[in-house]
Formats: structure tokens, C-alpha cells, sequence
């Protein structure tokens, strides 16, 4: 990724880029232009700013921190990884997403098929030939679906927000990481050591992350042999791990692999992130690509 014009935390700054402070925009391939705020007006992901929004997400962190626990998540995921509550298509689940809004996201309040278009389209103009890319960030939030009732209408805590390993001590570059104090894994000696139940560079396959929307829909990619490349699976899997691919911890237990997929993760976190915006996508016209790529990449129905 060629970054053109780069703020100071992004990188080195080229001398003849230099340009008032208020002025600076960060432009990556091919053209997307990174914004500097957020359609509240907030630079993005502030988690402190005052607002109800706020309180909200507060809140929210503080019942996803005390719940998530490494005995949760085995059980969410051996009853989740059964697939047997719902057949139906890619394209099918997308139009369920209009339904569903995110609570835990301060960036976004629109219907979660728009977070999804925006998101693609933008990866499709900078990475044009990346067609794999553009499928993964369509359906990259997709697991947002256990909210609804056919899917058991799980709580907010248990699909959406940040994601970082259960089994191990929670990172302390972890959203609100004051509120695990309240988390019985942390007061629990198996648990709470920096390797936990994990070895040295044993790659994130063998760690379990906290529950939610990331790790369901790769079980679902995975289980319904989608040909997506790995960097695919892996951005599909670890896209909310902002511990990992934002502030670098956890890196004692990724291997090779994650360590060249993290590279992918890391572009897709710019699109996911700064493409949330107020101007929405015309979901017709797009449609048909998208669809296309859905046939090349997994069966017509999928088991859910
Ligand atoms: O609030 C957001 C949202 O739920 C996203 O889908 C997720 O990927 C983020 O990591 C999270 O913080
Ligand atoms: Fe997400
Ligand atoms: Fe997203």
C-alpha cells in the first residue's frame, strides 16, 4: 500500500507533503481519502468523548469485559459451530443486516448493509484486482445476525465491539480494560498470565477469542468451504482485534502465517474504519458484481 500524503502518528512525513497541520489528509491507493473526523463531527473511535453515545458504549463494554470468559466462549462456539439454525445465501443474510444497528460502534448508526457496501467499495476502487478483497470486506460484519430472534437474538456483548483471546491476561491496550477486574478469568491463575492456557507463538487458529460477530462468520466461511484466500479468513476472523492490528499486542502468539496475513488485516482495517459515512450506496446498482463474486467465492446456500 502506497500511503501518499500521511498524518505525523502514521508514519514518516515526506518533505514536499508538508502542509498546515489542520490541512492534512491521509490518501492511500488508488485515491481514498481518510477522514479526519467522523459524521458526529468526533475524530473516530474516541471512546471517552462526553455524549449518551457514550454512556452507551460505556456501558456496553463493561458487560461484554465481566462476561466474556474463556468458559463462554468454548460453549458459544461448540453450540454455534453446529451451523444448524438457518440455510440461505450470502446476498440473503446482507438484506437481513438492514435490520440490525450496532450499539458498541461510535462512528455509525446506519443499517449495517450500508456499513458493508461502503466498506467494499472503497477496498474496490483502491484494490481493483483484488476481487477477494472486495467480497471480504461485503461480508466481513455478517455475523452481526446473531442479534436477530432466529439466530437465539443474542445481547449486544455477545456480538459486536472489540475482540482480544480469552485463556490469557486481557492486553491493557483493550477498550475500557479497566472493566475486567469484574471478569472472573482475571482473578483465575489458569487464566490471567500473559501465556495463559497458550505457548509461545502457537498462532491465533489455536487461540480463542472472545465471542461475537467475527469468529461466528468465519466458522460459517470456513464450514461451508468458501475458496476465499486465508488473508481473507483471517481479516473475516480478526477484524475487531484492534489490540492486535492497532496497538501490536499479542504478537508473542502469532506464527508466520499470521504475521503475513496481519499485513491484509491491516489495509482492510483503513477501509472498515474511515469509510463509515453519511453518503449511502445505491445497493441495485452494485448488486450484480457483487453477486458474481459470491458465485465464484462459496456454494448457492449456506448453512448458518
Ligand atoms: O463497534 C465496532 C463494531 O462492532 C465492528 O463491527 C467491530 O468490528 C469493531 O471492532 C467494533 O468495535
Ligand atoms: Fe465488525
Ligand atoms: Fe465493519
Amino acid at each position: 500500500m502506497t500511503i501518499l500524503v500521511e498524518q505525523p502518528e502514521f508514519g514518516v512525513e515526506a518533505e514536499e507533503n508538508k502542509v498546515p497541520v489542520d490541512e492534512k489528509e491521509l490518501v492511500l491507493d488508488g485515491g481514498f481519502v481518510v477522514p479526519q473526523i467522523n459524521s458526529f463531527g468526533q475524530t473516530f473511535r474516541d471512546y471517552d468523548v462526553e455524549s449518551d453515545r457514550q454512556q452507551g458504549m460505556e456501558n456496553f463494554y463493561w458487560i461484554n469485559h465481566i462476561n466474556q470468559t474463556y468458559g463462554f466462549v468454548k460453549k458459544m462456539r461448540e453450540e454455534y459451530g453446529k451451523l444448524e439454525r438457518m440455510e440461505m445465501s450470502i446476498w440473503e443474510c446482507c438484506e437481513l443486516l438492514n435490520e440490525v444497528v450496532d450499539e458498541s460502534d461510535p462512528d455509525l448508526d446506519e443499517p449495517q448493509i450500508e456499513h458493508l457496501l461502503q466498506t467494499a467499495e472503497a477496498i474496490r476502487k483502491d484494490y481493483p484486482n483484488e476481487d477477494w478483497l472486495h467480497l471480504s470486506g461485503l461480508i466481513h460484519d455478517l455475523g452481526k445476525v446473531l442479534l436477530l430472534p432466529s439466530f437465539g437474538g443474542l445481547p449486544q456483548w455477545a456480538v459486536v465491539g472489540d475482540t482480544y483471546p480469552v485463556g490469557c491476561a486481557f492486553d491493557e491496550s483493550i477498550v475500557h480494560h479497566k472493566y475486567f477486574k469484574e471478569n472472573p478469568d482475571a482473578n483465575d491463575p489458569a487464566y490471567n498470565t500473559k501465556y495463559g492456557v497458550y505457548s509461545d507463538r502457537c498462532g491465533l487458529r489455536n487461540v480463542m477469542m472472545s465471542w461475537g460477530h467475527d469468529d461466528y462468520m468465519y466458522l460459517v466461511a470456513k464450514e461451508n468451504k468458501t475458496t476465499l484466500p486465508s488473508a481473507g479468513l483471517f481479516i473475516i476472523r480478526y477484524h475487531s482485534f484492534y489490540a492486535l492490528h492497532k496497538s501490536g499486542a499479542y504478537k508473542h502468539l502469532m506464527n508466520e502465517e499470521d504475521v503475513e496475513n496481519l499485513k491484509w488485516l491491516e489495509i482492510f482495517n483503513k477501509y472498515d474504519l474511515y469509510s463509515k459515512s453519511k453518503v449511502l450506496i445505491d445497493v441495485e446498482k452494485v448488486k450484480p458484481y457483487y453477486i458474481s463474486l459470491i458465485e465464484k467465492y462459496f456454494p448457492a446456500k449456506l448453512k448458518w
